[in-house]
């Protein structure tokens, strides 16, 4: 089966992008990286992918001041031309509007550093410490208009430890990010995470969708 071009969309360092690149590199895998676009032209993921090889992008958002359907539609025609046909967003640090989130329905995922619908939005590990919780983790979802609330793929969960701070705990996420991202990319990929109605149905192999996946 041919493998899925993908495009990996960052705003920043791209320590995901780097995990989903490492994955790809196996022949076996479902997903091609075909590229990596940056609305950030100085993101430090950018200098990582052209180490691998991978072709980059940056469409700035800043060069089309508020109007984000414009930014957005330079992003769609980037990828058109590079025949994208799964979008994963790394650390895409841009709300998207209904005209990429549809032009990519079921297309485009998203990696949240948190048990969703647990802390939507940002700052959630020092939500997640003020608040006391004992479990905290990420989630691999696809995207929706509404922010950080479309359908579940797949969540890895991690303790929260008496002492921690929000660095500590972010980096405990990371490394459970690192690990369910490329299960994630590998099912939709697949074919064997798709999105019926509000739900995801899957025949994962390792990980169904929506299974709590532990380090
Ligand atoms: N329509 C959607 N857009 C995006 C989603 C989504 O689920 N639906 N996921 C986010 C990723 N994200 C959290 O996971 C997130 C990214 C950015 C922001 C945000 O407030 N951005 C600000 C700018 C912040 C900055 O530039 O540093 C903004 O866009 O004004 C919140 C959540 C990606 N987009
Ligand atoms: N709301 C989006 C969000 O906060 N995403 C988070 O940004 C970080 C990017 O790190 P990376 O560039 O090293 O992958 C990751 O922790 C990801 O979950």
């Amino acid at each position: 089966m041919s493998r899925r071009k993908t495009a990996i969309l960052i705003s920043g360092r791209g320590s995901n992008m780097g995990a989903l690149i490492s994955a790809a590199m196996s022949p076996d895998y479902p997903a091609e990286i075909a590229l990596v676009l940056s609305n950030r032209p100085d993101a430090k993921g950018l200098e990582r992918a052209a180490e691998f090889g991978i072709p980059t992008a940056v469409v700035d958002h800043t060069d089309f001041s508020e109007d984000r359907e414009a930014f957005e539609r330079q992003v769609d025609a980037v990828l058109k031309d590079h025949k994208i046909e799964i979008v994963a967003l790394a650390g895409f640090m841009r709300i998207l509007t209904p005209f990429l989130v549809n032009a990519w329905a079921n297309r485009m995922i998203n990696i949240h550093p948190a048990l969703l619908p647990s802390f939507k939005g940002l700052a959630t590990h020092e939500r997640a410490l003020e608040e006391g919780v004992k479990l905290h983790g990420a989630t691999v979802h696809f995207v929706s208009a509404e922010m950080d609330d479309g359908p579940i793929i797949i969540q890895g969960a991690v303790p929260v430890l008496d002492r921690d701070t929000p660095d500590a705990l972010a980096a405990r996420v990371l490394e459970v990010e690192h690990k369910i991202y490329p299960k994630a990319l590998a099912l939709v990929a697949g074919g064997k995470a798709k999105v019926t109605g509000a739900r995801v149905t899957s025949g994962g192999d390792d990980a169904d969708a929506g299974d709590l996946v532990w380090p």
